[in-house]
């Protein structure tokens, strides 16, 4: 079976990654299968700059092909918080229940309730030049949490042309539509075969 490296800690992306590959016959590892590696701060001041960092950092490391993803809400009426600091924004405990009410509290009484989930993926493998895609899935901040699948900010982001939060969707639906998915679709065809990812070395530069 072939294999790739998401490195990621993040057991909601971990699950969706696996439901999207394995049914390509990918097998998915993530850093929890690689527990002494050291935690990459995310220093960037982009969605890109922390793929890129987390998937070179990672890849090096381990000498593999490497997939990274950072993503997260931007809500217009924020100016795009919580943005890059999706995880922690409301604390350094990345507590999904806790940023879910920070952002319910910051947007009580506005109208303007349009936002979107961003995924930057980024692709590093040994004496390659790294890749990067974006995807992004548009849709609205609700009032008040809808639904238990799904994980971070999905029971509060009402997707558009659903009647649903992303945590009112099953799993396969989000995977039909999400940023993730689409940044994910993008990435396969830039990379044309993920076999071709885990050759021992990739010698295209
Ligand atoms: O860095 P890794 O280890 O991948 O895990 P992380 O959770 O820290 O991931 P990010 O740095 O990319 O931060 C992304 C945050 O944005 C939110 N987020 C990203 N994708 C999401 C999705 O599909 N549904 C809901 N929230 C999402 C969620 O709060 C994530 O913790
Ligand atoms: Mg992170």
């Amino acid at each position: 079976m072939k294999e790739l490296v998401i490195a990621t800690k993040n057991k909601g992306k971990i699950e969706e990654f696996r439901a999207m590959l394995e049914k390509k016959g990918i097998q998915v590892k993530s850093l929890l299968d690689y527990p002494n590696l050291p935690d990459v701060e995310e220093t960037g001041q982009t969605f890109y700059e922390n793929a890129v960092l987390k998937a070179e950092t990672i890849s090096q490391l381990l000498n593999k092909p490497v997939v990274a993803d950072d993503s997260g809400l931007s809500i217009d009426a924020l100016n795009g918080e919580p943005g890059v600091y999706s995880a922690r924004y409301a604390g350094n405990e990345k507590d999904d229940q806790k940023n879910i009410q920070k952002v319910l509290k910051k947007m009580e009484g506005v109208e303007n309730r349009k936002a979107r989930f961003i995924c930057v993926l980024a692709f590093a493998a040994p004496d390659l030049e790294t890749m990067t895609v974006e995807g992004v899935c548009e849709g609205q901040i609700t009032t008040e949490p809808r639904g238990d699948n799904g994980f971070g900010y999905d029971p509060i982001f009402l997707v558009d042309g659903k009647e649903k939060t992303m945590a009112q969707l099953e799993q396969f639906e989000k995977n039909e539509i999400s940023h993730r998915a689409k940044a994910l679709k993008k990435l396969e065809k830039l990379i044309g075969d993920w076999g071709e990812a885990n050759r021992e070395s990739f010698n295209y530069k």
